[in-house]
């Protein structure tokens, strides 16, 4: 069990934009900054997702009423939105078989279905309205503020459907969010529905170790144990300021670095796995809403995370990759084992000019073309780093977690910001309440008055 990084393809020796030894070395005072920052944070008492330790007591709980709630279930819907529901979908993906939900209830071994509702499209809350029995359904509302319009829309609704069946909320629903705050958390303890805690120094984009992930998890009957002990096994490789010696650190620093001093603040994640081909929409939210900020002197700073998978987007975004702009920094994820492997066969009557597949395997295809892959980009002078993981499963998937987090806080050090709040999504928000009529925010109508006009001579 294993996950290494190699950021040899970030280096000088490998592409001419990368750091030096000089240069690596230079950065000491800066990295030690931002660990010190880091723990300066921890000390405040508002960073709180590597104390996974102080979260058993909850986990326990989780696990303890997920073995009864599990029962006779066809379907879970987790209402959820960013940091509610990405965490999710990427659990969903990486650990269950693929295309869970169109299989028959046999072949999932009597598991429910798990569907992440993450928008108000009404087409997609509709559609999966008509799917569910909601007599064989369990709806985990997910909202660290218990507050989100998106998911109490959604959450409204469900409950207006159960009631519409006669159907009990405490049976068939269940809250994942802060201890105290939130319209959530008073439902809950008015009508005795099931709430399990994000502690409240767990941000949204953190939050995946908790009861946000943990809950859907251990409904499906996933490794939860193995899932923290990865996190932790992670945790506590990365705790040194030295870059060779705290690989998150290094990922961190490594693509502050190639922004900084080479406009390569553009940072791709391709995982060459169909597994983890929603890990990549997880690290967007956190690496986005995370450093996209103003500075305190008013700078705007921040990368540009892609999601990419291999080889998929070989043959869609790649091209840009290695022939557009010198923007962009591409982080692969290797999986080394691929337990059902298959062979590629090459029978009577196979075309020749396919015989050089003969003998190998579809692991061993997806494995080269990433290596070749990595290895042409490093030949036209991008940097690259890869990401080698033994395996998917439970461990490494909390491993893969926890690195992305402390690379994350690692690299808010580096540019100089808070990585905690969202500032930036806040008027749009405002602004929609304003529209609904929400009394807090009538003051927003001058603004919204101000807003430029659409043009109808655009409109087709
Ligand atoms: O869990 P909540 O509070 O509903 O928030 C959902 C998402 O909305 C945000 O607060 C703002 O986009 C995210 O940070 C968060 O993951």
């Amino acid at each position: 069990m294993a996950i290494r990084l190699d950021v040899s393809g970030m280096l000088r020796r490998a592409v001419p934009t990368g750091p030096d030894a000089a240069a690596l070395d230079a950065l000491g005072p800066r990295l030690a900054a931002a660990v010190q920052a880091f723990e300066a944070r921890v000390r405040e008492g508002v960073l709180g997702f590597r104390d996974l330790e102080a979260q058993a007591g909850e986990r326990a709980r989780v696990l303890d009423w997920a073995a009864t709630a599990r029962r006779g279930l066809d379907d879970v819907v987790v209402l959820g939105i960013g940091g509610s529901a990405l965490g999710a979908v990427c659990l969903r993906t990486a650990l269950l078989p693929r295309d869970w939900n169109a299989r028959s209830a046999d072949q999932r071994d009597g598991r429910p279905r798990l569907h992440v509702l993450d928008n108000v499209d009404p087409r997609s809350v509709a559609g999966l309205l008509e799917l569910l029995d909601l007599a064989r359904t369990r709806v985990l509302v997910v909202s660290k503020s218990g507050s989100t319009a998106e998911t109490m829309a959604q959450y409204l609704l469900l409950r207006d459907r159960l009631a519409a069946q006669g159907l009990s909320a405490r049976e068939h629903l269940a809250f994942i969010t802060d201890p105290d705050k939130g319209a959530l958390r008073k439902v809950a303890a008015a009508e005795g529905i099931p709430a399990f805690e994000v502690p409240p120094n767990v941000g949204g984009r953190f939050s995946v170790l908790s009861p946000v992930g943990t809950v859907p998890a251990a409904l499906f009957g996933l490794d939860v144990q193995a899932l923290i002990d990865g996190a932790i096994a992670m945790r506590d490789r990365c705790t040194s300021a030295q870059l060779r010696e705290n690989p998150a650190l290094a990922f961190a620093a490594l693509q502050w670095h190639a922004h900084e001093t080479a406009g390569q603040g553009a940072h791709v994640l391709m995982p060459y796995s169909d597994a983890l081909r929603d890990l990549g929409p997880w690290f967007v939210q956190l690496w986005a809403e995370s450093l996209g900020k103003r500075t305190a002197d008013g700078r705007h700073v921040g990368p540009t995370p892609i999601a990419a998978v291999g080889a998929t987007d070989q043959h869609a975004q790649v091209q840009l990759f290695m022939e557009g702009p010198r923007d962009k920094t591409v982080t692969f994820v290797d999986v080394e084992s691929h337990p059902d492997d298959l062979g590629i066969p090459h029978g009577d009557g196979a075309p020749a000019d396919l015989a050089y597949l003969r003998g190998h395997t579809f692991g061993e295809l997806l494995r080269t073309e990433c290596r070749a892959t990595a290895g042409a980009l490093a030949r036209g002078g991008r940097p690259t780093m890869t990401l080698r993981v033994s395996q998917v499963d439970a461990w490494h998937l909390g491993g893969l977690f926890m690195f992305f987090e402390l690379a994350t806080i690692y690299a808010a050090g580096l540019y100089g910001i808070d990585p905690l709040d969202q500032p930036g999504v806040e008027l749009g928000k405002q602004l929609t309440y304003y529209q609904f009529g929400h009394p807090q925010w009538q003051g927003m109508r001058e603004i919204w008055e101000s807003l430029p006009a659409s043009d109808p001579h655009w409109v087709l």
